[in-house]
């Protein structure tokens, strides 16, 4: 039997809940059993302080392939590539510095190449800090962003998923101020595009159902409120529907999610992130999953950030990152 290919789980914030949420996922056996096994792209040593945190001993021993250490902590075994050495190590909870972003990046990097050069099937992310990746140098807002320019890729959506819900964003992460200028026809047709073209290429659904949100209270109210529905989002559903996307709307965005948690939708494309995120953490926040659509790789991610007001303490939820692990897997298996 050929050796499955790994999936990358990068390690994100060294001072975060990243390294000791793998941690208690791998102590709680939800790796055991995976189609795709996962090597964490980080720091080795910063692990082994994660697992001190459960009061447990952590062996460090060389590995080869794509890792190149283990990390043994009772009869299981965590294989990591040595991405960042910190000495001293990092101090969770306390606010990283530029040399942990630059380090988070590299995680990154590290795992986007590999999944593009085929050594890996996808990689998961846990939570960065946007200000320390920005203080290392690298000018982008998020994974997201990052991901698409290293996959030269102009427009990727964010798309965050629970069992009852998923939400699709056509604008991410901008001041509010900003959004009604970001939104166009063409944007918001290609968020429609992609989002219906990755639901059915990675989670089996053969027309999936789009419900598409307003800008505005009451969807405008025949421009009362403002004119975005009539002059963007309503020609851009029909050019959809055009396109044989079966896209409706737009809806007020104040009673669309109700319905879409009955089962009438697949999925909702929303126009800003709060109006998305709100609904989706409310219903979703232990078990959802951030998952990067019309990128060329797998990636997926926690739905939750560095949490540093709870990291070392060992009491953050590591449920998240284990629906983003199995999610990737399977969207691995999926679309290939
Ligand atoms: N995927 C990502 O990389 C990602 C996502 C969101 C936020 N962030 C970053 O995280 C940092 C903090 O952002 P924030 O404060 O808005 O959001 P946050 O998710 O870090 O924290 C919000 C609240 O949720 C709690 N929380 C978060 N994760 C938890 C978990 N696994 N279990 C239990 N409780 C948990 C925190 O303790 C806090 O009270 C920022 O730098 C932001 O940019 C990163
Ligand atoms: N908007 C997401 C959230 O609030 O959970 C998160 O910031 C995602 O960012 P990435 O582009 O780093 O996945």
């Amino acid at each position: 039997m050929p050796v499955a290919k790994p999936l990358i789980i990068t390690m994100g914030d060294p001072t975060g809940v990243g390294p000791e949420i793998i941690v208690k996922a791998l102590l709680a056996g939800s790796f055991d059993g995976l189609s795709h096994p996962p090597v964490v792209a980080g720091d080795p040593r910063v692990l082994q302080q994660a697992a001190a945190i459960f009061n447990r001993q952590a062996q460090i021993r060389a590995a080869s392939g794509l890792a190149d250490q283990e990390i043994c902590i009772g009869e299981r075994t965590l294989a990591v590539k040595t991405l960042s050495h910190f000495d001293p190590l990092p101090v969770p909870g306390r606010a990283p510095e530029a040399s942990h972003g630059r380090a988070m990046a590299e995680y990154i990097e590290w795992a986007c190449a590999r999944c593009r050069d085929g050594s890996a099937v996808g990689m998961v992310t846990a939570p960065i800090s946007k200000a320390a990746i920005r203080a290392a140098g690298y000018d982008f807002p998020g994974h997201t962003e990052l991901l698409a320019k290293r996959c030269g890729v102009e427009r990727v959506v964010m798309m965050l998923a629970g069992a009852r819900l998923r939400v699709a964003l056509v604008t991410t992460h901008l001041p509010l101020r900003s959004v009604p200028q970001a939104l166009s026809q063409q944007e918001i047709f290609s968020t429609l595009r992609i989002t219906d073209s990755d639901l059915t290429r990675y989670f089996g659904l053969k027309a999936p159902r789009l419900a598409v949100t307003a800008l505005n209270p009451h969807a405008g109210e025949g421009c009362l409120f403002g004119d975005e529905e009539q002059r963007l989002i309503e020609p851009a559903i029909r050019e959809a529907q055009a396109a044989g996307i079966d896209a409706r709307g737009p809806f007020s965005a104040d009673t669309l999610f109700h319905f879409a948690v009955q089962g009438r939708y697949d999925a909702v494309v929303c126009m800003y992130h709060d109006q998305a995120l709100i609904p989706l953490k409310l219903l979703h926040f232990d078990d959802g999953v951030n998952v990067t659509l019309g990128l060329p790789i797998v990636r997926t991610s926690v739905d939750h950030g560095t949490a540093h007001d709870i990291a070392g303490t060992g009491t953050a939820s590591a449920d998240s990152l284990v629906a983003a692990v199995q999610m990737a897997a399977r969207m691995a298996d999926e679309g290939s």
